[in-house]
């Protein structure tokens, strides 16, 4: 496998030090027609971290993803992946990359051994048997070798595709939506084996809707209408909201909801089993709307912490009034 432009040639010198970052890109931009589907985004991700990618459907994940990889050139923009240019260096990006897309792409009547043994002849890795075979016990595969991939229930899937991907030793992983579907326990299994590999250095790009997945990030950028709206550990973004919440339990919480949401001063309600979270960004506007409920001794109140779930419908519900 090729070492990416710039490290060749022994080791390199201060000045043409590899990048820290394995994605910095600036001010990307896509437009399908006259659909804009990507909006000046810039994106920084550090080697060997585990970067979610959140955000509601089509609103530009996939296109960002495609743009990376140079699959798809931005109308404009640039920066480098794993230090090459995304403008004009897409084939040797890809070299170094595995790219686990939304769709099931291997053969489903092929068995997993020999969906393995191809995609490693096809990308040139040595004694493609044994990498195979190396491959399908790292995954926990053993047992299922000989089953048809297309036979295999979501979660085994999933992760004979994560095996497809990472047998040639890919330097970035981009992984789209890589659990839709799975159950949790098999996405546990599936996070352990991307904290392995980040482990050893591989970095991970996860495009996921699973707020669990998101915690389970070293970073998180939002997307929304193209835009990013937020970027950063989730506890900076979590702070960075300046949303102040409350949990509110009462006899009927499917009214109280509805009430709720009619009191102005309160900007986000959310029903969660027999108790209500309510929040807003301007304090002084929020205790004034809870006062009036404070006659109410059916209702408890108690001060609570902005969830991630919290904070992002807050962003899609300002940003929708941007785009408006
Ligand atoms: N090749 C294309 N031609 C025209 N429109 C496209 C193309 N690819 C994507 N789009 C549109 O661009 C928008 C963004 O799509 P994209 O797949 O990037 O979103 P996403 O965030 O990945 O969504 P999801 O979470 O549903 O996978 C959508 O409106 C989609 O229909």
């Amino acid at each position: 496998m090729n070492a990416p432009a710039g490290a060749a040639g022994g080791v390199p010198s201060a000045r043409h030090r590899a990048p820290d970052y394995a994605i910095d890109v600036r001010g990307l931009s896509k437009s399908f027609g006259t659909n804009q589907v990507v909006r000046n985004l810039s994106m920084q991700v550090k080697r060997g971290q585990i970067y979610g990618f959140l955000g509601p459907n089509g609103s530009g994940k996939t296109t960002t993803i495609r743009m990376l990889c140079g699959l798809l050139t931005p109308d404009q923009g640039t920066g480098t992946c794993l230090g090459l240019d995304i403008l004009t260096q897409g084939r040797a990006i890809r070299r170094h990359v595995g790219y686990m897309t939304q769709k099931f792409s291997l053969y489903a009547d092929l068995s997993v051994r020999e969906n393995l043994e191809f995609v490693a002849r096809i990308y040139g890795v040595p004694h493609a048997d044994e990498a195979a075979r190396e491959a399908i016990v790292a995954l926990g595969l053993e047992g299922r070798e000989r089953q048809l991939a297309g036979d295999l229930s979501g979660g085994w899937k999933q992760r004979l595709a994560l095996g497809a991907c990472i047998l040639p030793q890919p330097k970035l992983l981009l992984l789209d939506e890589p659990t839709a579907g799975v159950d949790p326990k098999a996405r546990r299994e599936f996070w352990a084996q991307i904290h392995d590999l980040a482990a050893g250095g591989v970095t991970v790009l996860v495009s996921t809707h699973y707020m669990d997945e998101a915690e389970r990030c070293h970073e998180i950028a939002y997307i929304a209408y193209g835009e990013l709206l937020a970027q950063g550990t989730v506890e900076s973004v979590v702070t960075a909201s300046a949303l102040h919440m409350w949990r509110v339990t009462g006899p009927d919480p499917a009214a109280l909801t509805r009430e709720l949401m009619e009191t102005p001063g309160i900007e986000l309600v959310a029903p969660f089993g027999t108790s209500v979270h309510v929040g807003g960004r301007d304090r002084a506007a929020l205790d004034i709307a809870i006062a009036r409920f404070a006659g109410r001794e059916e209702l408890v109140w108690r001060p609570d912490r902005a969830s991630l779930e919290d904070v992002f419908i807050d962003l899609i519900n300002r940003s929708r009034d941007n785009f408006r």
